[in-house]
């Protein structure tokens, strides 16, 4: 039996949108009402790729998914479950009974209006809170969360920046969309051209936004981060091959990141991925982007009250 109490938001919380904002809000009341440990449990392969064994690309990574619910709501205990051939045939009683109850320590449990779960997903948000009555536990089912109409979900912001649409999915998000990985090394060619940029790969199984050239902040581990122009793409000028890469340019600084974790925050795409006819034809493109990209965040500090 499993001592520490946990208030447990149950979801995959891809992209941790307003929607999933919404339950994990909840939590952290309740957590605090209860001097519990808010927590959440989110799934380590969305149940979709094993069950139509058709891979989707997802707008978070685990870590991600885990840093987003930390940062923004303040969830101590991000669970991480595998879901594998035993949480597959779970049925949906033992979940709440053996997963959760027990292992887990949970003495609150907070879905939402849609939430399934356990075998063939035959746990309903009925069955929940019936089961958590007779185990004497609380439970909260929330409303769903709207915008424009439009019900939040990760599936349509998956769209959006597939799109590349970065500041509609971003308000569906609620905070910047996020990639975060370890700085890699390049071709150097960037230091030469006089805009030394970041390499980060796009970690497995994490979408792709539409290729193009974005104004972002890239985010260090000491907390402190720089505006950042960044492409997204294959680098057709340099004829790269068809691998993807996340190249950040960032402004005003000097140092070695080689091997550092940097967060890639994504606010606005500037514009598509060209092939140009020169190195400098593409360099002074890149300076006009790292204009606009300091433009961009110079009216969004107006917006804000210039705070
Ligand atoms: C803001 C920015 C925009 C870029 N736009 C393009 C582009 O439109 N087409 C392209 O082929 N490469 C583009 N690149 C990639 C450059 O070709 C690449 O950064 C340069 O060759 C240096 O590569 P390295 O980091 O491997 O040394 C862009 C890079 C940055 C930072
Ligand atoms: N817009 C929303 N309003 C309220 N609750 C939501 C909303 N979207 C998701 N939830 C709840 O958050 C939890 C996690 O949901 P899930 O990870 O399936 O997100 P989703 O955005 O609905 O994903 P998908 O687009 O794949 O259906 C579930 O309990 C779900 O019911």
């Amino acid at each position: 039996m499993e001592e520490t109490r946990r208030v447990i938001a149950l979801g995959f919380f891809d992209g941790v949108h307003r929607g999933h904002g919404a339950l994990l809000c909840r939590v952290g009341e309740k957590a605090a009402e209860l001097d519990a440990v808010p927590a959440a449990v989110t799934f380590d392969t969305h149940p979709e790729n094993l069950i139509l064994r058709s891979p989707l690309p997802l707008l978070s990574s685990p870590h991600d998914r885990a840093d987003l619910m930390q940062r923004y709501y303040g969830i101590r205990d991000v669970i991480i479950a595998r879901f594998d051939e035993r949480m597959m045939h779970m049925p949906w009683r033992e979940f709440i009974t053996d997963y959760l109850v027990k292992e887990h320590g949970a003495i609150h449990l907070v879905a939402g209006h849609d939430f399934h779960f356990g075998y063939k997903g035959e746990g309903n948000p009925q069955r929940l809170r019936e089961t958590c009555e007779e185990l004497g536990i609380g439970c909260d089912i929330i409303p769903k969360v709207e915008q424009d109409g439009i019900t939040i979900s990760s599936t349509y912001i998956r769209t959006l920046v597939a799109q590349g649409e970065m500041e509609r999915a971003n308000e569906f998000l609620g905070h910047p969309h996020t990639l975060s990985n370890t700085v890699a090394h390049g071709k150097r060619l960037g230091s030469t051209l006089g805009f030394p940029t970041v390499n980060l790969s796009i970690p497995k199984g994490v979408l792709i936004p539409a290729h193009g050239v974005y104004a972002c902040r890239a985010c260090f581990s000491d907390g402190s981060s720089r505006l950042a122009v960044t492409n997204v793409g294959t680098r057709p000028t340099v004829d790269d091959g068809d691998r993807v890469n996340v190249e950040g340019f960032l402004l005003d600084f000097s140092g070695d990141l080689y091997g550092k974790t940097i967060r890639m925050e994504f606010y606005k795409r500037l514009r598509g991925e060209r092939k140009f006819p020169s190195l400098e034809a593409l360099r002074e493109e890149v300076m006009r982007n790292a204009e606009e990209t300091r433009a961009y965040f110079a009216s969004l500090e107006r917006g804000s009250g210039g705070s």
